[in-house]
């Protein structure tokens, strides 16, 4: 006999679920304080549980498992907390988990006295693995513990008068129960519980361990809604991730008609977790489907819960993992600095966001632009230009791109790491700003109109060469060939210009310029290239050609 064989599929005739779209959000129930606590190796405090129930309310969950409480203390007083300081916003439904054991409905009943409103949600195994392995019960015994606890809730409730009580039924281990049975368990517990002509019964149908491909649990969903009698049922979904397909069977079990998703953020949960809410939601307003929750604060929301669980989320977690909208390879950085300059252009074009490697818009999320590009001995020219220009608003010219990348290049392969934005600059600032111990030192430049010719001007340099100060007069055709034709006076090789750009920093009046240029040695041929930024434009180009001529001299 083989380990593992093949999963039977679910024998569905002709189903509809591949075909149909996601239009509409299902709704949404944090189960984050029950599965999600009942998971971690240091469960929550009571005071971490009213921050994180904070939390949730505020993404706007408006149903919320609060917690198991007849399993603790702990679980127990903070029911009653958010009860007696009526904590519980009006349009947020609590419910609380407890298993089909009617003792401890008892004490669960008991810990939601005086709620507005609440479900009590009670689960039962229905596999036959759990129910005969673990249970130790046969079908008809399992019937019988469903017609019990919902006799037991029924009477604990009708004591709390001022209180509505709602149903939730999950028989656990959903995808691994013969499908009739599961119904016939589900449509026994809203019968036993005989609900309101305009109420409904909440049936969650959990993979309570991921055994199966996501298409085998959209066809359950599809089937069980098929053959249930009921007609006062929401078909909600509960899935875990063993397989890490937990968000891609809620999405196909959403297709096939689910209307209710239970799950926690970051997938917080037993073993691989539950089904991630943040990556659900947000794949489905992705598809423009407006959910209701909020995660435009995401950054915060994952910090906060991070340090209540002391679980960060992997660096890769979709939206919210550190490195998920950054890019380090050279041809992924070229093409989201080209694409994000024209992000309005691309968006009239195709109608919608895109652009190349970021399929939403990171500031959806509060996420910025400016780690989105990151460097390191893959990166290449375009993404180390974005680095330059969102950094410091300098754009560089496509001649100093090439020659910088392959000077980063070269220093993230020394360092064997990534290199931060700091460091880019710095690399910058040494190659063609303020090479280290320089021998020429510009100490003042008056370029002046010449009297007699008015296409002429006149230069005044004063440097330092080599230690000694020197002042020297030239004309040009313009401040920048006076510039040149002084500095040329100095024992230094001859050189010619041969790119010269200029730009600016900020756009107001207070305006830096900044020039670049390159000088070729006409000796050796050698191109060394130099920046200068001053508020006066021929000063600026003055202090490029100083830094160029460093290097060739240097
Ligand atoms: C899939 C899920 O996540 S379900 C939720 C699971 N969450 C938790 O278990 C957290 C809270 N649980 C607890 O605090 C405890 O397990 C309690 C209070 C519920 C029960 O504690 P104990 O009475 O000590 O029982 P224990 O947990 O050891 O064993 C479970 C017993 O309940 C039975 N049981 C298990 N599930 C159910 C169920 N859904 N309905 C009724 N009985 C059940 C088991 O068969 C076992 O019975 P046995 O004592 O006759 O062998
Ligand atoms: C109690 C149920 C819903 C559960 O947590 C599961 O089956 O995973």
């Amino acid at each position: 006999m083989k380990k593992y064989s093949p999963i039977p599929e679910i024998g569905i005739q002709n189903r509809t679920w591949p075909d149909t779209q996601i239009t509409q959000s299902p709704t949404w129930c944090a189960v984050d304080l029950r599965d999600g606590n009942q998971a971690l190796p240091d469960p929550l405090t009571l005071e971490q549980k009213k921050i994180y129930f904070d939390i949730l309310v505020k993404i706007g969950f408006k149903e919320i498992e609060i917690g198991f409480p007849s399993a603790s203390k702990d679980d127990y007083d903070f029911c009653r907390h958010l009860i007696d300081n009526k904590v519980i916003p009006d349009d947020v439904m609590i419910s609380v988990l407890v298993p089909a054991r009617p003792d401890l409905v008892v004490k669960t009943m008991d810990a939601l006295r005086d709620v507005p409103k609440a479900t009590v949600h009670f689960y039962v195994a229905t596999s036959d693995l759990h129910r005969e392995h673990v249970l130790g019960k046969s079908h008809q015994e399992v019937f019988e513990m469903c017609t019990a606890t919902v006799q037991s809730i029924k009477e604990e409730a009708s004591k709390l008068k001022e209180s509505t009580f709602y149903l939730e039924f999950s028989p656990e281990e959903f995808t691994d129960t013969d499908l009739d049975f599961a119904v016939e368990v589900c449509d026994h517990v809203i019968e036993q519980w005989q609900p309101a002509a305009d109420e409904k019964v909440i049936l969650n149908l959990p993979a309570t361990v991921e055994r199966r491909p996501p298409t085998h649990y959209a066809d359950m969903i599809e089937l069980f809604q098929r053959k249930l009698k009921s007609e006062q049922a929401i078909i909600s979904l509960h899935a875990h991730n063993d397989m890490g397909c937990a968000v891609a069977s809620t999405q196909l079990a959403i297709q096939a008609g689910a209307h209710r998703v239970e799950g926690t953020l970051f997938g917080q949960g037993e073993r691989s977790g539950n089904v991630d809410l943040i990556t659900l939601v947000l794949n489905l307003q992705y598809l423009g489907i407006d959910t209701g929750l909020d995660f435009s604060d995401l950054m915060n929301i994952t910090e906060q819960i991070s340090e209540l669980t002391n679980m960060p989320p992997h660096e890769r977690h979709p939206y919210v993992g550190s490195l998920v909208f950054s890019a380090f390879s050279g041809s992924h950085q070229d093409a989201i600095h080209k694409s994000t300059l024209r992000k309005d252009e691309l968006m009239e074009t195709f109608g919608r966001w895109k652009i190349p490697y970021l399929h939403i818009d990171p500031a959806d999320v509060g996420r910025e632009f400016e780690n989105l590009i990151r460097i390191n001995s893959q990166s290449g020219k375009g993404g180390i230009a974005h680095i330059i220009e969102k950094e410091h608003n300098i754009k560089l010219p496509r001649f100093v791109q090439v020659d910088f990348a392959k000077r980063v290049q070269a220093y993230a392969e020394e360092v064997s790491r990534e290199v931060s934005t700091q460091e880019v600059w710095k690399v910058f600032e040494e190659a063609y700003i303020a090479p280290k111990n320089p021998k020429l030192v510009l100490n003042n430049y008056w370029p002046y109109p010449d009297e007699d010719q008015s296409e002429i001007v006149n230069a005044k340099i004063e440097v330092e060469f080599k230690g000694e100060t020197f002042t020297h007069e030239a004309t040009g055709n313009g401040p920048i060939s006076a510039f040149v034709a002084a500095l040329k006076k100095l024992d230094i090789p001859d050189f010619v210009l041969e790119h010269f750009g200029e730009d600016s920093i900020g756009d107001s009046a207070q305006a830096e310029a900044v020039s670049s240029i390159s000088v070729k040695n006409s000796d050796n041929g050698s191109v060394h290239i130099g920046f200068g930024y001053h508020s006066n434009i021929n000063h600026a180009a003055a202090r490029a050609i100083i830094a160029a001529v460093n290097k060739l001299i240097g």
